[in-house]
């Protein structure tokens, strides 16, 4: 085990109530037929940074979710630091990146952190802003409307945001995707520092090989259901990488496809 690991198995023992507490959601949309989450159970501790990965479709962004209370849970119970998740104390206390480019264009970068600043009741340092900036290749564009950004730097903004907030849970559903190597592997970094600091992160994505170097551990949802929740070194010495256990989990070999 990694001294990273080590670190904080001892934050987990040391603390008693989950940044993130989910018991027992289940969910099934309206119009469908099946439900889409049976029985999710797992928590985050705070200083834990934990990967949720799942194939396409098998329930991750439904999930983070049900946990904004965007969609209400239907059944089980989701705490974020003890309290109901649909609490307005617990939405203080979390933040949700989402996998949507949602972001208001007719506001400058800088008025959108401003924004959650207030909402957040939290002050921005404008040192760490413009080093942030800077960091993330966004140096100057912070008054331009965020309707001229591109893709990737709205992505970007919102880790901005993230990384000034500093909130005790920050989830991230995907909004990795798509943004250049270099802003990719100092997200990654940040995040990792975030939770060294204390905060909880649940980061959803494809990105293994990211994952295997700042993640503590692995949750995998399959088909709606938690089928692994292994810690990352665990992961390392059974399996030899998350892919392997991946792939182990789906049943697929090299060499089986029909081509
Ligand atoms: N609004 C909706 N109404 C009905 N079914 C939905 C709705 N949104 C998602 N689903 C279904 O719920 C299942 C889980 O979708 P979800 O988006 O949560 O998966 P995911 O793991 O986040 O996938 P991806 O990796 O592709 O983002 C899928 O079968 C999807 O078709």
């Amino acid at each position: 085990m990694s001294d990273r690991n080590e670190t904080s198995l001892e934050c987990d023992l040391a603390q008693t109530v989950p940044a993130l507490d989910v018991r027992g959601v289940s969910f099934r949309y309206p119009r469908a037929k099946n439900t889409v989450l049976t029985d999710i159970t797992f928590h985050v501790q705070p200083g834990e940074l934990v990967g949720l990965i799942g194939p396409n479709g098998s329930g991750k962004s439904t999930l983070i979710r049900t946990m904004f209370d965007i969609y209400a849970v239907q059944s089980g119970s989701i705490f974020v630091l003890g309290v109901d998740h649909a609490d307005s104390l617990a939405r203080m206390q979390s933040l949700y990146l989402s996998t949507n480019d949602d972001l208001p264009g007719f506001l400058t970068g800088e008025e959108y952190v401003q924004l959650f600043a207030q909402m957040y009741g939290v002050e921005i340092d404008a040192t760490r802003f413009s080093a942030l900036l800077k960091r993330y290749g966004l140096s100057g564009r912070e008054h331009d409307l965020i309707e001229d950004y591109s893709h990737g730097m709205q992505k970007k903004l919102q880790l901005i945001v993230a990384f000034l907030l500093r909130v005790p849970l920050t989830v991230i559903d995907e909004t990795l995707n798509g943004i250049d190597i270099e802003s990719l592997f100092f997200a990654a970094q940040d995040l990792r520092d975030l939770c060294d600091e204390g905060h909880a992160a649940l980061l959803c994505t494809h990105d293994f090989a990211m994952l295997e170097r700042v993640a503590d551990r692995v949750v995998l949802l399959y088909n709606g259901c938690i089928v692994e929740d292994l810690t990352v070194s665990h992961i390392r010495n059974e399996y030899g990488s998350i892919e392997n256990l991946t792939m182990e989990v789906l049943g697929v070999e090299w060499g089986d496809d029909e081509r």
